[in-house]
């Protein structure tokens, strides 16, 4: 048997879903103030805060309680913001940050695993950084550069 290279945080905490109400307020809250992705929330989300709240703790529920209660697309949510790896990176910290500073240290970790994963996912379907795959061009799915 062979062992695995990113070996998977498995879920020991019992996460309320109040921790992930308090965790998806905090980093948001937080997010908002910082300079560079605040702005980017502020234009998308404009007065849909509670909507993306409440879409965010259902996803969170989904990812780390298996409740099943988000079956949106991140990768389309993503897709027109003109992400790079620099927004990932501060994304990341953000939420590392602040999961430690709210959960205990398991639920943290199970947390910050899973964000990194689903970040790792987005860059891929995304044509982000180093991971993405950078696949040729299928042919007459763009202008040709003949
Ligand atoms: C790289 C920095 C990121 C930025 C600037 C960003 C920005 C956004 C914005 C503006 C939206 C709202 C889209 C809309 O309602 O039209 C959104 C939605 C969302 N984001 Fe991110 N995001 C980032 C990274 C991530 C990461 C790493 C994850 C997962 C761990 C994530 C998960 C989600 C989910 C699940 C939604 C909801 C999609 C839906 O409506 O179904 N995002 N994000």
């Amino acid at each position: 048997m062979t062992s695995r290279r990113i070996p998977l945080v498995e879920p020991k905490a019992n996460i309320s879903e109040s921790l992930i109400e308090t965790l998806v307020r905090t980093f948001y809250g937080r997010v908002l103030e910082d300079e560079t992705l605040g702005p980017i929330f502020r234009e998308v989300i404009g007065n849909r805060w509670d909507e993306h709240l409440a879409t965010m703790v259902d996803f969170w529920s989904s990812i780390v309680r298996s409740t099943g209660r988000y079956s949106g697309k991140p990768h389309l949510a993503h897709q027109d913001l003109g992400l790079d790896l620099a927004h990932f990176d501060l994304w990341l910290n953000l939420f590392e940050t602040t999961a430690r500073d709210v959960c205990p240290p398991d639920a943290a970790e199970l947390f910050i695993d899973r964000a990194h994963r689903i970040a790792d996912s987005l860059q891929i379907g995304l044509d982000i950084g180093p991971k993405a795959l950078r696949l040729p061009k299928k042919a007459g799915s763009g202008p040709s550069s003949a």
